[in-house]
């Protein structure tokens, strides 16, 4: 569903190699967590599979499509929720939901339906008639995470997605993440929180320094390490 060979970038002609010859797997009805220290190349992957930067090389393939070779059919497959909210500060979040909509041709009754749904769940219900500029960061992440929804994703990617969110919004985010592995798609997101990790992702892959260092389920994970105890410990030892 999402297939990473040799994915490579480096910055600054070549002198910060902050992604290096990774590869890893997102299977349809599983969630994937991506986890690496501060500067370990999480965002700089996220960037690439979601078409905001050239890799220098390797390919990617979303739900079978390659986004270098046909990269409108590719965005197609996926959302992205970015863990900086560039989005239209002047639009009120309804009209903002809109244009995600309009971008993603969700017909009229589909919309209405996720909308409700979605903006209840997040209760953004009110908020939605404000103007984004007006919302606090956790409201600015839970109108993102709404637009992405709507078109119903085969493969939801996320950079952060915890982060600023109150633990009701967080529940309810992991429990739409639970949901939608078990319909047979698949969640791909980063996080520096190594319990939410632990229990929610079926696989894990930790990235530092441009490269995987390790990746499997959590029992593998733990079969690799010296410390057979929780994520964190393995973390701190693979990465120190
Ligand atoms: N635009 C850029 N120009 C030059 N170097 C960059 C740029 N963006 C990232 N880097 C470097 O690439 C490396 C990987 O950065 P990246 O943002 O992908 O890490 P990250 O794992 O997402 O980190 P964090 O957890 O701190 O968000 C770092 O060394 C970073 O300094």
């Amino acid at each position: 569903m999402l297939k990473i060979e040799k994915l490579t970038k480096s910055y600054g002609s070549g002198k910060v190699k902050a992604v290096d010859h990774i590869d890893f797997h997102v299977k349809p009805g599983e969630i994937f967590g991506f986890l690496g220290p501060n500067g370990a190349g999480k965002t700089t992957t996220i960037k690439m599979i979601v078409g905001l930067l050239k890799p220098d090389e390797g390919t990617i393939r979303i739900n079978d499509v390659d986004n270098q070779e046909d990269p409108l059919e590719a965005k197609r497959q996926f959302s992205y929720v970015p863990d900086d909210h560039e989005i239209f500060e002047k639009l009120k979040g309804m009209e903002y939901l809109h244009f995600m909509a309009d971008v993603y041709g969700v017909g009229t009754e589909e919309r209405k339906a996720a909308m409700e749904r979605y903006l209840k769940l997040f209760e953004m219900e009110k908020a939605a008639n404000d103007p984004i500029s007006s919302y606090s960061h956790g409201m600015k992440q839970k109108i993102v995470l709404i637009g992405a929804l709507l078109h119903d994703p085969q493969v939801f990617i996320l950079d952060e997605p915890m982060v600023g969110l109150d633990p009701k919004s967080s529940y309810n985010l992991k429990e739409l993440m639970k949901e939608r592995c078990a319909q047979g798609k698949s969640v791909f997101f980063s996080t520096h929180v190594l319990e939410v990790a632990e229990k929610l992702c079926d696989r894990i892959a930790i990235i530092n320094k441009g490269k995987i260092i390790a990746q499997g389920t959590m029992v593998e994970l733990k079969g690799d390490a010296k410390e057979k105890e929780s994520l964190e410990k393995i973390f701190l030892e693979l990465t120190e």
